[in-house]
């Protein structure tokens, strides 16, 4: 992982979280369209951020292996071009990513973020696979690499925000190697079922405080087949504070990232500085 550590200053983040609400009858090509205006309704944040899956189907399996695409597909073109069009950082949630046309190519479940010019900054392909021995075990390879990445926006703020997805909320250890690389921003899409949602925000609260860090969380809501999803994306600051939070359906959340308070805590309470172990 090659990520530079900001400058210190008070700089700050506008970003938006879309949780997106869909079901299995929205044509998956109208979807894409849909979603692609509401990034537009987003126009002035600095990151846009959807939730994992959204136009794939978070649990929507038997359409993942005709769905997937390559990092190239038209799918991520249109995402390419609803963030140079709105100068924006997009995160553009996640993807089942295709290897190529074989018929024994390998699929990934890849979290995209493009820069405000269009063009793809990170990609992260989710290491811990939920299903057990179904689901995304039995379908997906895993990924191995933790991956963060800068971002730097016209004002002249800079950060460094982490990657992860949904399931990876319950593996801290991933988040360590992430703050090690000078992450200040957590960023993870998921497709969370309501039957655990209060795991979904007490975790997202923990990574934030155990981890100084802001954390976007930015989930699905309504139902996907027969799961019901849990809504409620929120927007942590690093101090746990919930600063902005979604309730059970359709939504868009805010909230400015104060990268000036956020160096300021670790300062002043520097138990980052204290781990002992890795
Ligand atoms: O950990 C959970 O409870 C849900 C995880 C999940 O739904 C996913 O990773 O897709």
């Amino acid at each position: 992982m090659s990520v530079s550590r900001p400058e210190p200053g008070q700089d700050s983040l506008d970003v938006v979280a879309i949780q997106l609400e869909y079901d299995r009858s929205e044509p998956y090509s109208s979807r894409i369209r849909r979603v692609d205006d509401l990034i537009d309704d987003a126009a002035g944040a600095d990151l846009v951020v959807l939730p994992e899956l959204w136009a794939h189907g978070g649990f929507d399996y038997d359409t993942w292996t005709d769905r997937a695409e390559p990092l190239d597909g038209t799918f991520l073109e249109t995402m390419s071009r609803a963030a140079k069009r709105n100068s924006t950082w997009l995160h553009a949630g996640s993807i089942i990513e295709r290897e190529n046309d074989t018929a024994s190519a390998r699929l990934w479940n890849t979290s995209v973020v493009f820069d405000p010019d269009g063009k793809i900054r990170a990609t992260y392909r989710k290491i811990h696979r939920f299903g057990f021995s179904d689901g995304e075990p039995r379908l997906l390879t895993a990924g191995t690499e933790p991956v963060s990445t800068g971002l730097a926006t016209a004002a002249g703020a800079e950060t460094v925000v982490g990657l992860s997805t949904c399931y990876d909320l319950r593996f801290p250890e991933l988040y360590r190697e992430l703050v090690g690389a000078g992450t200040e921003v957590l960023v993870i899409p998921a497709a969370w079922p309501r039957a655990r949602v209060e795991h979904w925000t007490a975790l997202g609260r923990a990574r934030a405080i155990e981890n100084q860090t802001y954390v976007v969380q930015c989930n699905v809501a309504g139902v996907d087949g027969d799961v019901a999803l849990g809504g409620h994306s929120q927007i942590v600051a690093p101090d746990g504070t919930v600063v902005a939070a979604a309730g059970d359906s359709a939504d868009m959340i805010s909230a400015t990232l104060e990268l000036g308070s956020l160096r300021e805590l670790r300062r002043t309470f520097p138990v980052l500085a204290d781990r002992r172990l890795g």
